[in-house]
């Protein structure tokens, strides 16, 4: 591990491997697209909206025919779903919120500025002083035209956004392929979440799990393996060699650091990827590595701490996960919260520190014993991101689980 940092910050760090990542380009079709990263500019079909209808349940009426002194006979009804039908002039229509407006048609009154009676209608004052052209109508295309971009590539497919692909009759958008990801976990002490009774030195899987948790969140990962090796040299060898043949992303656990079997820094380098960094200033996940594979797949080596490989898995490898998938904003903008307190002390590091939300950008720290206090984790919405050298309540960007 290098001393001194490569990167003086998380940002930096994602920012400079970032470059050197191959992001996908082979698409494929969904018509299960939420989640997905659009791999197409999507043009309107139609205009939006396809004509000129109306906003309210009312009357529509002619500028000329908005007066005070007389009630206005109706001469018709204008409901969605139909063509709209002739308006006589000197007369006002029943219209329905989304109908066609009717040619001749110059405003929309809402039916509760109007005084109802059983063949005509009466407009309040007030509505007749502050209606004008246009009050209360859609403009056909006014959303958009026919032809306009109305989503790019690289969007992220969010339930909004399936919403604008139907109502543009796209039912199966062209997305990028899944981006494969490879969870290797290390350690000899380490078994399956499974087992039933362990020995004092052993114990359970939870990064396996924490790792396939949250890269599973993202629609557009595909966890190709997830594998347990022991620290044996040749089997890491071999199991890095085989994970950067079938995945994009390798995220590995354990043996990062600087004990005699942390061997993952030199199976790295030897399976032929380059090392950008090994070492943050970062509280948990100082021993952190970030490598580039020949294939320009990401390789993340994380501290096997439970609590330091999750936030870390989280914090690192999500951004650069989503950039691989073709995703334009793929740094994450997380929200501000000021902690209830200042906090006890100040290190020199970035620091990561479990929290819950307790109101509208507002946060407290969860009591935690350190990195591998499973239990403090679950009480936790996420995590806060604190500046070295300082104490200050925030406010502090969040990242939430
Ligand atoms: N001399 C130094 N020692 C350590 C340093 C250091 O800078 N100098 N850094 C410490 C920090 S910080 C961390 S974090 C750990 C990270 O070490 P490793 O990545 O080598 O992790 P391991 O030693 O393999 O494991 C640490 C800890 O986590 C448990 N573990 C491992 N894998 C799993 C898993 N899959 N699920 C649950 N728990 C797991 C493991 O049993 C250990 O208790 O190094 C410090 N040491
Ligand atoms: O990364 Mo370590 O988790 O600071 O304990």
């Amino acid at each position: 591990m290098n001393d001194p940092f490569a990167f003086s910050d998380p940002e930096s760090a994602l920012l400079a491997i970032s470059d050197d990542l191959s992001v996908v380009t082979e698409t494929e079709t969904t018509d299960d697209p939420l989640g997905r990263v659009l791999a197409r500019p999507v043009l309107a079909d139609r205009d939006s909206p396809a004509a000129d209808v109306s906003a309210m349940d009312g009357y529509g009426i002619r500028l000329e025919d908005l007066n005070d002194d007389r009630d206005l006979p109706v001469s018709g009804q204008c409901p969605p779903g139909a063509a709209p039908p002739e308006m006589k002039p000197g007369h006002v229509i029943r219209i329905f919120t989304g109908a066609v407006i009717p040619d001749g048609c110059e405003a929309v009154i809402k039916r509760e500025d109007t005084v109802e009676s059983t063949d005509s209608i009466r407009i309040l004052a007030a509505t007749i002083e502050s209606t004008v052209a246009g009050s209360h109508i859609r403009r056909a295309g006014e959303n958009a035209a026919a032809g306009d971009a109305v989503l790019d590539a690289g969007r992220l497919i969010s339930p909004a956004v399936t919403a604008s692909l139907a109502n543009f009759g796209v039912t199966a958008p062209e997305v990028f392929r899944k981006i494969r990801v490879a969870i290797l976990t290390t350690g000899d002490e380490v078994v399956a979440p499974e087992a039933t009774s362990l020995d004092p030195w052993q114990l359970r899987n939870s990064n396996s799990v924490a790792l396939r948790s949250i890269v599973s969140q993202q629609a557009f990962v595909q966890v190709v393996t997830h594998q347990h090796v022991i620290d044996d040299r040749q089997s890491l060898s071999a199991a890095v060699a085989q994970a950067l043949l079938a995945a994009d992303v390798v995220l590995m656990t354990g043996g990062v650091s600087k004990g005699d079997y942390d061997y993952v820094p030199d199976v790295i380098a030897e399976a032929g990827a380059e090392i950008r960094f090994h070492g943050l200033p970062i509280r948990p996940g100082k021993p952190i590595l970030g490598a580039v594979g020949p294939a320009g797949g990401l390789i993340l080596a994380l501290p096997g701490n439970p609590v330091s490989a999750t936030i870390n898995c989280h914090r690192f490898a999500i951004p650069l996960i989503h950039k691989m998938a073709g995703r334009q904003h793929w740094m994450r903008q997380p929200a501000l919260v000021t902690l209830d307190a200042p906090l006890r002390k100040t290190i020199p590091l970035h620091a990561m520190l479990l929290a819950r939300i307790t109101g509208p950008g507002m946060a407290t720290l969860v009591e935690s014993k350190g990195s591998g206090d499973l239990v403090a984790m679950a009480k936790s919405d996420g995590y806060v991101c604190v500046s070295p050298q300082e104490d200050s309540p925030g406010p502090w960007p969040m990242f939430r689980w």
